[in-house]
């Protein structure tokens, strides 16, 4: 059994016992439910956006402990502030140590930004509870869903407002998974299986994304010079967790990375 195999097991229970608790007609009540949505296409593709999907990430199965004393609000406001052009706040409790609180209180620090729910959706429910809980978007990722549950969660995602980052791993995945109904197409670096990550994976399947998808590159992304090749590749967001949040201020290190990005190179 992968790690993968686990998070979505305990993730059918979670979901069970969360829509027992609070079902979905009692989250459609909730003021948030009806807000405007923000754009992260819109957002990606601004003339000047940085690109960067700035991701509040306290832990992971792969490196454990990556932040133990962040607060969501006051660090996603400081992304804000230093450039991100989007948010990403995982949600998942057993595995990454989120919660759909971090979500509330991101929502609440910072209004005008896009923020990408970041859980694995196995149901429409959690579609339903990230419109309530101030999302804009929705990550579906190819390996843990059917080719028709891609279709499925886009559609139901659009009718509730929300846009679509569908995440693959590889070229069988892409092939398999890509519907017209996603909006932004993920490529992330890490085998979720295996944890092993290399940054060349988004630079060899960036020709194969049509370029009517926003292309993200995940995962793994560390230096300005990646995110510059990988632009040049054709991608317009980059999903950046670990580099910031293993930081003491992981605002300053967006700030810095944010600047690299922007000075121009020497002639010299
Ligand atoms: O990060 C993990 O160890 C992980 C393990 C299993 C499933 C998903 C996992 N990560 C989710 C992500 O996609 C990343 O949080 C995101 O792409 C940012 O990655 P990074 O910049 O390397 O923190």
């Amino acid at each position: 059994m992968t790690i993968l195999d686990k998070i979505i097991a305990e993730k059918r229970q979670e979901v069970a016992r969360r829509e027992a608790e609070t079902p979905a007609a009692a989250l459609q009540a909730l003021p948030p439910f009806t807000r405007p949505v923000r754009s992260a296409r819109a957002a990606l593709t601004a003339a000047g956006s940085s690109g960067i999907i700035a991701e509040f990430k306290r832990r992971s199965p792969s490196k454990g402990v990556i932040n133990g004393t962040a607060e969501a609000g006051a660090t996603t406001a400081g992304y804000v502030a230093a450039g991100a052009a989007v948010l990403s706040v995982l949600t998942d409790e057993p595995f990454f140590g989120g919660t759909p609180a971090d979500l509330w209180a991101a929502r609440a620090a910072c209004p005008a930004t896009p923020i990408l729910r970041k859980d694995f959706i196995i149901s429409e429910y959690q579609i339903t509870e990230a419109r309530a809980l101030g999302a804009d978007l929705i990550l579906l990722i190819a390996s843990c869903l059917t080719p028709a549950e891609v279709q499925q969660f886009s559609q139901f995602a659009h009718s509730l407002g929300l846009e679509v980052l569908l995440e693959v791993h590889d070229e069988a995945e892409l092939r398999s998974h890509l519907a017209e109904a996603v909006d932004l197409v993920g490529v992330n670096n890490r085998n979720l299986a295996t944890f092993a990550t290399d940054v060349a994976t988004s630079a060899r399947l960036a020709a194969l994304i049509p370029s009517r998808f926003v292309r993200v590159a995940e995962s793994g992304l560390q230096h300005a010079s990646t995110i510059l090749e990988l632009r040049q590749a054709g991608y317009q967001g980059f999903l950046i967790g670990e580099t910031f949040m293993k930081t003491a201020d992981p605002a300053a290190a967006l700030a810095g990375l944010v600047a690299e990005l922007t000075t121009p190179v020497s002639a010299s």
